[in-house]
């Protein structure tokens, strides 16, 4: 079954997305128009600025169809900014940010706070063998996730309160989100979860 994943191209790092799928036997495009958006299986929200990210959203004319597509069951995987994206409910936005929603999780902005603003941590990863190598970058974490959400990955218990233990990788039906950017680190593990997740979903697009 040939399945196409759109990697949302407005900002953030589409290229390292595009070839993490790529290596986990994904066939790739990006996007930016609106018959890109129909023309996709799944989608990837790369990292980059959320507040940015949603208002490039309105100016392209994407934001409404892909809401309509997330509702109707489009298969989404949001890394950091991406994750704020997908998330209902943000702390810490600006006041005029809105988000795409669709995963039932409270998230907050820049959550680490200065002194571990950036950072690589490895994690424990449900269904992972291995734990994942993780990068930080000026990262949310969830505060709160709803019933219907799996949490696959938490910050470990040896860092300091308040961040030991906080949510930074879920998924809920065929949406999958991190809080960090497994598309840098050559590990594509992340990615070939999301892409198995496509494949369950079977091709979604909406033309043929
Ligand atoms: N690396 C990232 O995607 C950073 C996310 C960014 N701090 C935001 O709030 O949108």
């Amino acid at each position: 079954m040939t399945i196409t994943i759109g990697v949302l191209a407005l900002q953030g790092d589409v290229r390292e997305h595009r070839a993490a799928l790529e290596e986990a036997g994904a066939s790739t495009v990006a996007v930016r128009r609106p018959s890109e958006l129909e023309a996709v299986d799944g989608l990837v929200l790369p990292g980059g600025e959320s507040t940015t990210i949603d208002k490039l959203l309105r100016i392209f004319s994407l934001r409404d169809l892909l809401r309509e597509r997330i509702a109707a069951g489009l298969p989404v995987y949001g890394s950091c900014a991406g994750m704020i994206l997908l998330a209902d409910r943000v702390l810490g936005g600006t006041s005029d940010q809105q988000t795409l929603g669709g995963l039932d999780v409270t998230v907050r902005r820049n959550a680490f706070g200065r002194q571990v603003d950036s950072f690589e941590a490895d994690l424990s990863f449900d269904g992972l063998a291995e734990p994942v190598h993780a990068v930080f970058i000026r990262a949310p974490w969830i505060e709160e996730a709803g019933e219907g959400v799996e949490v696959l990955a938490r910050i470990p218990s040896g860092y300091p309160a308040p961040v030991a233990g906080k949510i930074v990788a879920v998924r809920q039906g065929s949406l999958v989100a991190t809080s960090f950017h497994p598309e840098i680190t050559g590990d594509h593990r992340v990615h070939e979860l999301f892409v198995r997740v496509v494949r369950e979903a079977g091709p979604t697009s909406v033309k043929e």
